[in-house]
Protein backbone atom coordinates (compact mmCIF):
# COMPACT_ATOMS: atom_id res chain seq x y z
CA UNK A 1 0.00 0.00 0.00
CA UNK A 2 1.66 3.59 -1.08
CA UNK A 3 1.88 5.65 2.27
CA UNK A 4 1.80 8.82 0.77
CA UNK A 5 -1.03 10.38 -0.72
CA UNK A 6 -2.80 13.37 -1.78
CA UNK A 7 -6.61 13.72 -2.09
CA UNK A 8 -7.57 16.12 -4.81
CA UNK A 9 -11.33 17.15 -5.67
CA UNK A 10 -14.22 19.78 -5.51
CA UNK A 11 -15.61 20.40 -1.67
CA UNK A 12 -18.22 17.47 -1.33
CA UNK A 13 -16.42 14.81 -2.83
CA UNK A 14 -15.89 12.83 -0.03
CA UNK A 15 -12.08 13.24 0.51
CA UNK A 16 -12.69 14.33 4.40
CA UNK A 17 -14.38 11.64 4.81
CA UNK A 18 -12.74 9.00 2.91
CA UNK A 19 -8.99 10.17 4.02
CA UNK A 20 -9.91 9.63 8.01
CA UNK A 21 -11.08 5.66 7.52
CA UNK A 22 -8.05 5.22 5.21
CA UNK A 23 -5.40 6.90 7.43
CA UNK A 24 -7.15 5.23 10.49
CA UNK A 25 -7.46 1.64 8.84
CA UNK A 26 -3.33 2.14 7.51
CA UNK A 27 -2.22 4.31 10.80
CA UNK A 28 -1.51 7.27 8.13
CA UNK A 29 -1.20 10.53 9.63
CA UNK A 30 -4.41 12.42 8.15
CA UNK A 31 -3.68 16.21 7.48
CA UNK A 32 -6.59 17.95 6.54
CA UNK A 33 -5.59 21.70 6.50
CA UNK A 34 -9.84 22.84 6.36
CA UNK A 35 -9.84 21.10 9.72
CA UNK A 36 -6.74 22.52 11.26
CA UNK A 37 -7.99 25.96 10.60
CA UNK A 38 -11.43 25.60 11.81
CA UNK A 39 -9.76 23.90 14.83
CA UNK A 40 -7.35 27.53 14.88
CA UNK A 41 -11.04 29.84 14.37
CA UNK A 42 -12.64 27.81 17.19
CA UNK A 43 -9.56 28.00 19.58
CA UNK A 44 -9.58 31.52 18.60
CA UNK A 45 -5.86 31.91 17.89
CA UNK A 46 -4.33 34.79 16.07
CA UNK A 47 -4.18 32.57 13.24
CA UNK A 48 -7.71 31.43 13.64
CA UNK A 49 -8.78 35.01 13.59
CA UNK A 50 -7.27 35.56 10.51
CA UNK A 51 -8.53 32.67 8.73
CA UNK A 52 -12.19 33.07 10.18
CA UNK A 53 -13.44 35.74 8.00
CA UNK A 54 -11.64 34.51 4.48
CA UNK A 55 -13.28 31.52 5.17
CA UNK A 56 -16.60 32.26 6.11
CA UNK A 57 -16.16 33.49 2.30
CA UNK A 58 -15.09 30.51 0.80
CA UNK A 59 -11.82 32.05 -0.43
CA UNK A 60 -8.49 30.68 0.50
CA UNK A 61 -6.65 31.98 3.30
CA UNK A 62 -2.94 32.51 2.36
CA UNK A 63 -0.38 30.21 1.42
CA UNK A 64 2.37 31.40 4.07
CA UNK A 65 -0.42 30.59 6.38
CA UNK A 66 -1.48 26.95 5.41
CA UNK A 67 2.21 25.83 4.80
CA UNK A 68 3.39 26.87 7.99
CA UNK A 69 0.80 24.60 9.49
CA UNK A 70 1.57 21.85 7.00
CA UNK A 71 5.42 22.46 7.69
CA UNK A 72 5.07 22.19 11.37
CA UNK A 73 2.95 18.45 11.12
CA UNK A 74 5.24 17.06 8.44
CA UNK A 75 8.39 17.63 10.44
CA UNK A 76 7.22 16.31 13.38
CA UNK A 77 5.99 13.08 12.08
CA UNK A 78 7.88 9.61 10.54
CA UNK A 79 5.97 7.73 8.79
CA UNK A 80 2.99 7.72 5.65
CA UNK A 81 0.65 10.60 5.88
CA UNK A 82 -2.92 11.52 3.61
CA UNK A 83 -3.06 15.25 2.36
CA UNK A 84 -6.72 16.21 2.05
CA UNK A 85 -7.81 19.82 1.35
CA UNK A 86 -3.91 20.38 0.65
CA UNK A 87 -2.27 21.87 -2.17
CA UNK A 88 -4.97 24.27 -3.35
CA UNK A 89 -3.04 26.24 -6.02
CA UNK A 90 0.04 26.11 -7.73
CA UNK A 91 2.10 27.54 -5.80
CA UNK A 92 1.03 25.67 -2.63
CA UNK A 93 2.11 22.25 -4.62
CA UNK A 94 5.57 24.18 -5.76
CA UNK A 95 5.87 24.88 -1.90
CA UNK A 96 5.07 21.31 -1.37
CA UNK A 97 7.46 19.99 -3.39
CA UNK A 98 10.06 21.77 -1.87
CA UNK A 99 9.30 20.96 1.62
CA UNK A 100 8.99 17.34 0.84
CA UNK A 101 12.58 17.64 -1.19
CA UNK A 102 13.97 19.01 2.39
CA UNK A 103 12.52 16.12 3.92
CA UNK A 104 13.46 13.74 1.25
CA UNK A 105 10.17 12.41 0.95
CA UNK A 106 7.65 12.25 -2.13
CA UNK A 107 4.06 11.82 -2.91
CA UNK A 108 3.28 8.23 -4.11
CA UNK A 109 -0.03 8.44 -5.61
CA UNK A 110 -2.88 11.44 -5.44
CA UNK A 111 -6.55 10.42 -5.59
CA UNK A 112 -8.79 12.87 -7.74
CA UNK A 113 -12.37 12.18 -6.26
CA UNK A 114 -14.98 13.22 -8.83
CA UNK A 115 -18.37 14.29 -8.68
CA UNK A 116 -20.72 16.71 -10.47
CA UNK A 117 -21.92 19.97 -8.84
CA UNK A 118 -25.18 19.18 -8.71
CA UNK A 119 -24.42 16.37 -6.65
CA UNK A 120 -21.62 18.08 -4.62
CA UNK A 121 -23.92 21.10 -3.50
CA UNK A 122 -26.67 18.76 -2.51
CA UNK A 123 -23.96 17.07 0.05
CA UNK A 124 -22.79 20.24 1.36
CA UNK A 125 -26.31 21.80 2.07
CA UNK A 126 -27.19 18.81 3.91
CA UNK A 127 -23.73 19.05 5.65
CA UNK A 128 -24.23 22.45 7.80
CA UNK A 129 -21.17 23.47 8.37
CA UNK A 130 -21.12 27.34 8.77
CA UNK A 131 -19.43 28.07 5.37
CA UNK A 132 -21.87 25.58 3.26
CA UNK A 133 -24.73 28.10 2.63
CA UNK A 134 -25.54 28.20 -1.10
CA UNK A 135 -24.17 31.01 -2.14
CA UNK A 136 -20.62 30.41 -0.17
CA UNK A 137 -20.82 27.20 -1.57
CA UNK A 138 -20.78 28.00 -4.97
CA UNK A 139 -18.00 30.48 -4.81
CA UNK A 140 -15.87 27.28 -3.31
CA UNK A 141 -16.55 25.88 -6.48
CA UNK A 142 -15.28 28.48 -8.31
CA UNK A 143 -12.52 28.53 -6.46
CA UNK A 144 -12.56 25.43 -7.29
CA UNK A 145 -12.17 25.05 -10.76
CA UNK A 146 -9.84 28.37 -10.69
CA UNK A 147 -7.53 27.68 -8.50
CA UNK A 148 -7.21 24.43 -7.52
CA UNK A 149 -8.54 22.42 -10.83
CA UNK A 150 -4.89 23.27 -12.76
CA UNK A 151 -3.54 20.96 -10.22
CA UNK A 152 -5.14 17.82 -11.78
CA UNK A 153 -2.84 18.28 -15.01
CA UNK A 154 0.07 19.17 -12.90
CA UNK A 155 0.14 15.75 -10.89
CA UNK A 156 -1.19 13.97 -14.21
CA UNK A 157 1.90 14.98 -15.89
CA UNK A 158 4.10 13.27 -12.69
CA UNK A 159 2.34 10.20 -13.40
CA UNK A 160 0.66 10.30 -10.08
CA UNK A 161 -3.09 11.11 -10.77
CA UNK A 162 -5.61 8.09 -10.51
CA UNK A 163 -9.33 9.14 -10.55
CA UNK A 164 -11.86 7.70 -8.49
CA UNK A 165 -16.18 8.16 -9.03
CA UNK A 166 -17.06 9.35 -5.67
CA UNK A 167 -20.85 9.30 -6.28
CA UNK A 168 -22.87 6.47 -3.87
CA UNK A 169 -22.49 5.37 -0.39
CA UNK A 170 -19.39 6.04 2.08
CA UNK A 171 -18.64 2.39 1.71
CA UNK A 172 -19.05 2.27 -2.36
CA UNK A 173 -16.30 5.00 -2.59
CA UNK A 174 -14.36 3.58 -0.11
CA UNK A 175 -13.95 0.61 -2.10
CA UNK A 176 -13.39 2.35 -5.01
CA UNK A 177 -10.74 4.56 -3.13
CA UNK A 178 -8.86 1.11 -1.97
CA UNK A 179 -8.68 -0.73 -5.82
CA UNK A 180 -6.87 2.85 -6.78
CA UNK A 181 -4.20 2.47 -4.29
CA UNK A 182 -2.97 -1.35 -5.29
CA UNK A 183 -0.96 -1.66 -8.41
N1 LIG B 1 -4.80 24.52 1.54
C1 LIG B 1 -5.61 25.55 1.81
N2 LIG B 1 -5.29 26.79 1.36
C2 LIG B 1 -6.07 27.83 1.61
N3 LIG B 1 -7.23 27.77 2.26
C3 LIG B 1 -7.61 26.55 2.74
C4 LIG B 1 -6.82 25.39 2.54
N4 LIG B 1 -7.45 24.34 3.12
C5 LIG B 1 -8.58 24.83 3.66
N5 LIG B 1 -8.69 26.17 3.44
C6 LIG B 1 -9.81 27.04 3.88
O1 LIG B 1 -10.72 26.27 4.65
C7 LIG B 1 -12.01 26.18 4.00
C8 LIG B 1 -12.61 24.80 4.22
O2 LIG B 1 -11.80 23.82 3.61
P1 LIG B 1 -12.14 22.26 3.67
O3 LIG B 1 -12.37 21.84 5.07
O4 LIG B 1 -11.08 21.55 2.90
O5 LIG B 1 -13.57 22.14 3.01
P2 LIG B 1 -14.11 21.96 1.54
O6 LIG B 1 -13.21 21.01 0.81
O7 LIG B 1 -15.47 21.39 1.80
O8 LIG B 1 -14.16 23.32 0.94
C9 LIG B 1 -11.72 26.55 2.54
O9 LIG B 1 -12.86 27.06 1.89
C10 LIG B 1 -10.60 27.60 2.72
O10 LIG B 1 -11.11 28.85 3.12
Amino acid sequence: MKQRLLFLGPPGAGKGTQAELLAERHQLLHLSTGELLRAEVKAGSALGQEAEAVMARGELVSDALVLAIVRHRLESHQGGWLLDGFPRNLAQAEALDGLLAELDQRIERVLLLELEDGVLIQRLLSRGRADDNEAVIRNRLVVYQEQTAPLIDHYRNLGLLHSVEASGTVAEIGERVVAALVD
